[in-house]
């Protein structure tokens, strides 16, 4: 079963096209990165993919499920279980600590599970700096926390936005690395946007977006 279907996805804003025709299958396990010029729209389409946007046509199945007919709230409460997501600037919130920002998934979810939150610390060599506030982090700790929190509920698709954006090459290549490992482990798909050779070529497949939709690269 394919993890993420969308069919004919097409998005402007105004009479701009930003892109059409985007068809895409992601699987359990494997990690797709997503190419394309500045302005091509690889922002957007991650966001129209997280429900962050909407598109103008076209339709997405999520889990298997076909997000069509769902009303908001149920839309909301499908991604809030099955999405994880990772931005360039990490988005953790900075009055909460590590394990508190990594628990935030579970806690939208209702669920308490400090085990978990402590695991996935682990998983991120972060184990030691539970009780740290963002503030007190480097660059690279501070996205292996994200990493941490978009994995924490076992989301079955994880998409990430130029994750090592803000990284130097040697944090770069560390936290590449560990997405790598863990969303393998999870066996969640991940759609991973970027501008980097490498990251791309740490991904299982590569497409590249254009106006006219997604060519493999
Ligand atoms: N809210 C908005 N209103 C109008 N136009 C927008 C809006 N957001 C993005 N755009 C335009 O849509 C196009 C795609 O933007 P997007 O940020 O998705 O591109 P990108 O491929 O992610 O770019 P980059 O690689 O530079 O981050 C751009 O031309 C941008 O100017």
């Amino acid at each position: 079963m394919t993890v993420l279907s969308a069919r004919g996805l097409a998005k402007g804003y105004g009479d701009t096209p930003v892109f059409s025709n985007i068809d895409l299958d992601l699987a359990p396990g494997e990690i797709v990165a997503l190419l394309g010029e500045s302005g091509s729209g690889k922002s957007t389409l991650l966001n129209c993919l997280a429900g962050l946007d909407e598109a103008d046509a076209g339709s997405i199945t999520l889990a298997g499920q076909d997000l069509r007919p769902l009303d908001d709230d149920a839309r909301s409460a499908l991604r809030r279980r099955e999405l994880g997501f990772i931005f360039q600037a990490f988005h953790l919130l900075p009055h909460l600590s590590v394990a508190d920002n990594v628990a935030l998934p579970l806690r939208l979810l209702g669920l308490k599970d400090d085990g978990r939150v402590a695991q996935m610390l682990e998983a991120v060599n972060l184990g030691q700096l539970a009780a740290r506030m963002p503030r007190q982090l480097s660059g690279g700790q501070l996205q292996r926390v994200a990493i941490a929190r978009a994995l924490v509920h076992r989301p079955r698709l994880v998409l990430a936005d130029e994750p090592t954006g803000n990284l130097d090459a040697r944090h770069a290549a560390e936290v590449l690395e560990l997405l790598r490992r863990c969303t393998h482990e999870a066996g969640a798909a991940c759609l991973l946007v970027t501008h980097s050779e490498v990251a791309a070529h740490a991904a299982d497949r590569r497409l590249r977006l254009d106006a006219d939709g997604l060519h493999d690269a």
